[in-house]
Order: structure tokens, then C-alpha cells, then sequence
């Protein structure tokens, strides 16, 4: 089975992208919709228990918890230690679920791909990027957003160059959705002509 790992910062334009491979036929775990589900199951007593009052009638409230994590940027990395291995458990049942249906391509939508040394665990990178300052505006945009948020959350992911240079694949959301979706295709094509053994 050939896995695609997906990665991108914020608001570059990962979970539109991902759509576009799932679309395409090829099927998508994705890390963060991961993270809003365990919300609402597993990582609602042990985030209690670490930070108390950020959950409310059963779920972590994530207003909150940025809150909180804005006052305590340190605790980050507890609420990481945390939720990250919960993640993997997922990425690892998906995984083995595609194995036994016998799937011949699927794609690890990552966030934090290099971030948590993902790259062994993927036989391509895709990266998602746009310019930096379409970046900033689709973020900021979102309602609830703020500048301090928007900047704490980039300064914990590795820059947009880097990843880049690290990509085996480019999708630029910069030009909008139709080139886009014509890059995904691409890669698509090129993976099963050069890449499937
Ligand atoms: C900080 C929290 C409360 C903000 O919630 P909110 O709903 O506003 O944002 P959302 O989760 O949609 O994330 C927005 C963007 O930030 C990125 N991001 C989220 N957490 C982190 C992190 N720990 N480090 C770097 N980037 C992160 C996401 O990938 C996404 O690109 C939330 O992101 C969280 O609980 N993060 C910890 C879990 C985590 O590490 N998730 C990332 C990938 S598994
Ligand atoms: N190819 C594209 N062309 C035009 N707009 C796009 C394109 N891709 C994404 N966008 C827009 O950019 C915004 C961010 O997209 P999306 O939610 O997919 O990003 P993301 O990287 O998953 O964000 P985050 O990591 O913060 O969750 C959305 O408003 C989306 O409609």
C-alpha cells in the first residue's frame, strides 16, 4: 500500500486539498478532524485533568483551551503529550483498515508531519502552500481569530521554506481551486506511473 503524506501550514489550504485526493478516489485520515473527535471522547478526561475547566458538558471546549494555552504557551507541549499519541493510535487504525480492504493508495492528511518526524512513516510528501500574505489574510479571516493566535500557532510549525525544500510534490492554493484540483491530478497520475510498483 503506497501512503501519501499531506502537510501544510496554517491555512494553506490542507483540508480543501485533501478533498480534492478523496475526490479523487483515494481515501483521507485527517489528523485534525482526528483531533475534533477525540475532543468529544477520549482526550476530554485527560485534558480536564491537565487544565482544569477548559471542557464543558463532555468535550473540550477549544475556545478555552487556545485561551488557556495563549496565558501558558509552555503547556503546549503537555497538551501535545497528550493528544499526539491519541492521534497516532487513529492514523495506525486507518492504516491497518486500508491494509486488510486491500487499498492500493491512501493519504495521511498531517499537520505536523515534520514537526513529529512523520516522514518515515509516508512514501511521499505533498506540501500545500500559497504566499504568505494569502496565508495570513484566509487565516485571520476566521472567526475567533486573532493575531497572537495566528502567530503562536505558526511559531510551533516548521516554515513554509522549509517545507518546500522538503517536498517531493508542490500544490500551490494560491491560484485558486481549479489549478489546484488540475495539480492533484497530476500528482495523482504521476504517482501511479512512476511510484506503484
Ligand atoms: C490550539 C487549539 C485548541 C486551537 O483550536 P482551533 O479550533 O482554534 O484550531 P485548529 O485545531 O483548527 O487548528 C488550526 C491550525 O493550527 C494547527 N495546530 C493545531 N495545534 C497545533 C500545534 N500543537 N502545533 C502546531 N500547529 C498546530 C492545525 O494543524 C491547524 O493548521 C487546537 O488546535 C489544539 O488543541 N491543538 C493541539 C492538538 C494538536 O497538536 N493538533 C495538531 C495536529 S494533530
Ligand atoms: N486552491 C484554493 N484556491 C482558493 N482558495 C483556497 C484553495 N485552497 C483553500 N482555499 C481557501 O483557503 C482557506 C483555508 O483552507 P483550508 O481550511 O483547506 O486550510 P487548512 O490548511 O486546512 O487550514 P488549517 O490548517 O488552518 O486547518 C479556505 O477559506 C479555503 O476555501
Amino acid at each position: 500500500m503506497f501512503v501519501i503524506g499531506l502537510t501544510g501550514s496554517i491555512g494553506m489550504g490542507k483540508s480543501t486539498t485533501a478533498k480534492m485526493f478523496e475526490a479523487e478516489g483515494i481515501p483521507v485520515n485527517d489528523a485534525d478532524a482526528v483531533v475534533h473527535e477525540l475532543y468529544a471522547a477520549e482526550a476530554v478526561a485527560p485534558i480536564e485533568a491537565a487544565f482544569p475547566g477548559t471542557t464543558t458538558e463532555g468535550k473540550v471546549d477549544r475556545v478555552k483551551l487556545a485561551a488557556h494555552l495563549a496565558a501558558h504557551p509552555a503547556d503546549f507541549k503537555t497538551l501535545e503529550a497528550i493528544v499526539h499519541p491519541l492521534v497516532r493510535d487513529k492514523e495506525l487504525q486507518f492504516r491497518r483498515k486500508a491494509e486488510e480492504e486491500g487499498l492500493d493508495i491512501i493519504l495521511l492528511d498531517i499537520p505536523l508531519l515534520f514537526e513529529t518526524g512523520g516522514e518515515g512513516r509516508v512514501d511521499v510528501i505533498v506540501v500545500v502552500s500559497c504566499a504568505p500574505d494569502i496565508q495570513r489574510a484566509r487565516v485571520l479571516a476566521r472567526p475567533g481569530m486573532t493575531v497572537d493566535k495566528f502567530e503562536m500557532i505558526l511559531s510551533r510549525q516548521t516554515p513554509d521554506s522549509e517545507k518546500r525544500r522538503r517536498a517531493d510534490y508542490i500544490v500551490d492554493t494560491g491560484e485558486g481551486l481549479a489549478q489546484a484540483r488540475a495539480q492533484v491530478r497530476a500528482i495523482i497520475a504521476d504517482i501511479r506511473a512512476n511510484r506503484l510498483s
